[in-house]
């Protein structure tokens, strides 16, 4: 697996006591293919920075579980499978995260953003920014599978 460093040039906290954090994210996709970015909410870091929906896990979780309730908790949706996609390990400097991202495909209710979030459903080349260090190499991916060539985003 590889690491990737955002914002490199900032002091990293935590020093080597660092933990690796595990999250649990969630690619929904529509069946038109289109996946939805959600803005980080206001009061966390990297606020307003687009993302896939997700959080930290809990003691005790498993990530399937931390993104059930996550989802319900954040955009007030009730899922049951996630499929297990890929892991990228992020070293921020507010923490070093393993973001596990799985797809979900089949959800019920309507999205509801809890935590004053926008959300929106984008394809390649993604519309909104600016989007999330940690959240570019999901859209490489969907570059990949998608046969997708040229920006998969816009650049602040
Ligand atoms: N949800 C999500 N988090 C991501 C993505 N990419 C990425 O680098 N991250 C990082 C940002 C954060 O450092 C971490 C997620 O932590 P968070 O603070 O949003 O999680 P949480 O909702 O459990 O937070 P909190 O209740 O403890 O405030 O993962 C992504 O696509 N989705």
């Amino acid at each position: 697996m590889s690491v990737l460093v955002a914002d490199g040039d900032r002091p990293r906290e935590g020093g080597a006591d660092r933990k690796v954090v595990d999250v649990a994210v969630g690619v929904l996709l529509r069946s038109d293919g289109d996946f939805l970015l959600t803005s980080r909410p206001p009061g966390k870091v990297y606020e307003g920075y687009w993302e896939f929906p997700g959080g930290k896990l809990e003691a005790g979780e498993t990530v399937e579980q931390a993104l059930r309730r996550e989802l319900h908790e954040e955009i007030g949706i009730t899922i049951s499978k996630a499929q297990a996609w890929k892991v990228e390990l992020v070293d921020y400097p507010h923490a070093l995260v393993r973001l596990n991202f799985c797809k979900v495909f089949d959800w019920t209710g309507e999205l509801h953003m809890r935590e004053g979030q926008l959300f929106a459903w984008q394809r390649l080349p993604v519309q909104v920014k600016p989007v999330l260090p940690g959240t570019l190499p999901v859209l490489l991916w969907f570059a990949e599978e998608r046969k997708f060539s040229g920006l998969t985003h816009t650049r602040v």
